[in-house]
């Protein structure tokens, strides 16, 4: 199984020895799955558990406080599942799976995943604030008002400038750190992105991660998973773009540099992502950092 995964796009990590560790051990992990499907549940699931990462424990908080975490998964077959807006889902990445295997569909939302993550085994009703998060949110004097007293709280917090989306922001919360994971065994792929979103955005927000396309793409020549700003990643479906130079025969590096190119001309704004193709593992970012880890297995 080969396997590459990021641990996200944005401002340079201030402990990026540890954080490399745990990439590298997700990366392992996934070596030995399996399937890539397997690979790559398995890989993000060791991320979504580290509060280090912004997936799963220790994922962005929404403007009214909550954690709510969103993922996709698709294989080279084209099966995709998504699942997105799960407060107290720390695997959705696993959710994700659920949706793509175990029903008709390919997105399922809010507290109906919720419900299904719990039919189907997967853990609900876990803390995902961290001591960090909640007093980083605290510090922000909340407010409790309705979607308007909302939307003027975040219009001054949303987006760190210096991370990733551009934008003017008076907040340090990061909005970095989602995840993701593309695996191949030599004949199939899958990919897979899961986050927690990103940071003070407004209470149900959906970011690009587990939209089809966007945040995750895969087909017979290769699969991608997308990091950064989300509304600038959905505007110009960058995983998909990433894939279309697989198909058109480009290697991989050569695919994800092509796709940040296009995706910084067209938005202006921060993103990574990681592509594994036929032949090779590829990663491209224009913020200060992404960390990835590559495991070439059998
Ligand atoms: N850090 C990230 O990658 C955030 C994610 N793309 C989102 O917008 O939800």
């Amino acid at each position: 199984m080969r396997v590459i995964v990021h641990g996200g796009a944005g401002g340079a990590p201030d402990d990026p020895e540890p954080r490399q560790a745990v990439l590298d051990e997700a990366a392992a992990r996934g070596a030995e799955g399996a399937t890539p499907l397997d690979a790559v549940e398995s890989a993000v699931g060791v991320l979504e558990s580290d509060p280090r990462f912004n997936a799963g424990v220790g994922g962005a908080v929404q403007s009214d406080g909550v954690v709510r975490t969103d993922a996709g998964v698709m294989t080279s077959d084209r099966e995709v599942g998504a699942a997105c807006s799960m407060p107290g889902v720390e695997h959705a990445a696993s959710v994700a799976r659920v949706v793509r295997s175990e029903t008709p569909h390919i997105f399922v939302s809010g507290e109906h995943a919720v419900d299904l993550a719990a039919e189907f085994g997967v853990e609900t009703g876990v803390d995902l604030l961290t001591d960090e998060t909640r007093e980083r949110y605290e510090a922000e004097d909340p407010t409790r008002g309705g979607p308007r007293e909302h939307l003027d709280w975040l219009a001054s917090r949303f987006g760190s400038g210096d991370d990733q989306a551009g934008g003017e922001s008076e907040s340090d919360a990061p909005d970095h750190d989602t995840v993701g994971a593309v695996a191949t065994d030599g004949e199939t792929f899958a990919a897979v992105t899961s986050t927690g979103g990103r940071s003070f955005a407004l209470a149900g927000r959906v970011g690009d991660v587990p939209q089809v396309g966007s945040g995750f793409f895969c087909t017979e020549a290769g699969g991608a998973s997308a990091t950064g700003a989300g509304e600038d990643i959905a505007r110009v479906t960058l995983s998909r773009r990433a894939v279309r130079h697989l198909e058109d025969g480009v290697g991989a590096q050569q695919a994800a540099d092509r796709a940040i190119d296009e995706f910084a001309e067209i938005t202006g704004s921060g993103a990574g992502v990681i592509v594994l193709g036929g032949e090779e593992a590829g990663s491209a970012f224009n913020t200060d950092g992404m960390q990835t880890s590559v495991v070439r297995g059998e």
